[in-house]
């Protein structure tokens, strides 16, 4: 089947096709084979391809970057950050796959035992549309590093900058079929689900597929990663820092045009700086370029397609109907430059005089809209964050340090930020609490999420006999 590649400025870039059941069986038999031989070399020769691909990528970042742009919409400046944390996490995990070590454990009269880290096998991973190299380079990186082979299926939505990917995973010299991309939406997804040759999935997605993946790795008892949605919740104290606390709002909100699955999204604000906070942050996103991604000083650019703007609008509008008020945004944009009036802009979007139960405040809109909502104490704003079935990230601003700290150990998510949010460094596992998903990524604990451990226990003496 073919299917055509819609830029998000609106225009088809590129037509590809979607791989069936044969190009799937095909991309698990390559994986087979570059498993055999992957997995005996050892962690110093895993660690110096990944070495590699790392720099090919830091060499290659701008190419890299402006591709990401054309493909997904952000602007250029957000994709060479997004490349960074790329090669970042592959010279990190180069550093463990060379480090990667079982335990040797004594054991009475002078036997033992000792562990080994073995890898998995043929691993799947399956990527959303927002960051769609740093999803392939963040799930194939520790796969890679224990051992493993990858077949990658990006979201049908940007299926070009994994292919990249694989291009330089060739030319750092790992083996045919060691990380393969297949093109397609569910029906790909499902082939590589119930191939029962696989051996992991690690899924970047909404939480409805989520919810079918952990159906169809049931059945074959496999092992997976969920990185799922969110509605993180931001609280702003009053003794924050009020320039740091609005740099963070925004940044909680609108990287990637508010599509990030871990944005603040449930602003909370204590009542005495409600009003001063939301001038500041209004003023600041309104100064927001909006516009062509590529250029360099545009900040913000088109969402991913016509279907999702309608979607996110609809929210902006239900909110209104619920009693927000809109302070800023929420609209339609279209640019002036006639090249870009085709795509899928809107302003960014402040909504104030928000309650706990609207569906803006409830709900993962997944577009630049801010929801602000205020508060008087501590324990009042810690329940009210905390209550949602997702817990992916929440931030906390404050110069308190116990406050900030005791926040931290309270709020129901898999990353808390202090006085900063959405920064990734990979050193930082990354994964969600309840509904948000299971497993991390990033981490030295992810490796243990793409390897299993094998006990082999020693007897120095004879065998002692219940018979
Ligand atoms: N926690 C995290 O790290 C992230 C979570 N997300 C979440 O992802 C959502 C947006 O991304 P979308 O691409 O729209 O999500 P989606 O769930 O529609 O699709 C994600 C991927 O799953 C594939 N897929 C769809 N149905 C499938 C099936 N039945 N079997 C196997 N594969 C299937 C898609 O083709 C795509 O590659 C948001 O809810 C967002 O919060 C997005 C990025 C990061
Ligand atoms: N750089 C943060 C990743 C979050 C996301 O994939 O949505």
């Amino acid at each position: 089947m073919k299917s055509a590649l819609c830029f998000s400025l609106g225009r088809v870039i590129a037509t590809f096709a979607c791989s069936g059941e044969k190009e799937v069986n095909l991309a698990v038999e390559n994986a087979k084979a570059a498993f055999k031989l992957w997995s005996k070399k050892s962690g110093l020769e895993r660690c110096q391809v990944l070495l590699e691909a790392a720099r090919i990528i830091k060499e290659r970042k701008d190419e890299i970057a402006t591709m990401e742009t054309i493909n997904n919409g952000k602007s250029i400046f957000e994709a060479r950050l997004d490349v960074d944390t790329c090669w970042q996490c592959l010279e990190y995990y180069a550093g463990l796959a060379a480090s990667m070590a079982g335990e040797h454990i004594q054991l009475p009269g002078g036997s033992f035992g000792y562990t080994r880290r073995e890898p998995l096998g043929v691993c799947v991973g399956i990527g959303a549309w927002n960051y769609p190299f740093q999803i392939a380079c963040w799930k194939s990186a520790p796969a890679l590093a224990c051992g493993n082979a990858m077949i990658f299926k990006p979201s049908p939505f940007t299926p070009v900058s994994a292919l990249l990917l694989a291009e330089i995973y060739t030319k750092a010299g790992a083996p045919p079929g060691l990380f393969n991309v297949v093109q397609g939406g569910a029906a790909t997804g499902q082939f590589l689900c119930h191939h029962r040759e696989v051996a992991k999935i690690s899924f970047t997605g909404s939480v409805p597929t989520g919810v079918k993946i952990m159906e169809m790795s049931a059945k074959g008892v496999k092992p997976i990663t969920l990185e799922l949605g969110g509605k993180s919740p931001l609280i702003i104290f009053s003794d924050c820092n009020m320039e740091n606390a609005v740099k963070g709002a925004l940044m909680a909100n609108f990287l990637t045009q508010g599509q990030v699955c871990c944005n603040g999204t449930r602003v909370f604000v204590q009542k005495e700086i409600a009003d001063k906070f939301i001038n500041e942050v209004v003023k600041q996103t309104q100064k927001i370029k909006l516009g062509d991604p590529l250029l360099e000083d545009t900040r913000m650019g088109p969402l991913i397609n016509a279907p999702h703007l309608e979607r996110v609008l609809g929210f902006v509008k239900l909110a209104k109907e619920q009693g927000a008020t809109v302070l800023c945004g929420g609209e339609v944009y279209v640019p002036e430059d006639p090249k870009l009036k085709h795509g899928y802009y809107m302003t960014p979007c402040i909504l104030t005089n928000c309650r706990d139960d609207m569906t803006c405040v409830k709900e993962e809109i997944f577009g630049p809209v801010m929801s602000i909502l205020t508060f008087g104490t501590e324990a009042e704003v810690l329940e009210r964050a905390n209550d949602t079935t997702f817990g992916l990230a929440a931030g906390v601003f404050t110069r308190d340090i116990q406050r900030a700290h005791r926040v931290a150990a309270e709020l129901q998510a898999g990353t808390c930020y202090i006085n900063n949010y959405n920064v990734s460094p990979v050193e930082l596992p990354f994964g969600g609490y309840k509904k948000s998903g299971f497993g991390r990524e990033n981490g030295r604990v992810t490796i243990e999420y793409y390897s299993q451990l094998k006990t082999v226990c020693v007897e120095m003496g004879d065998v002692e006999s219940a018979f």
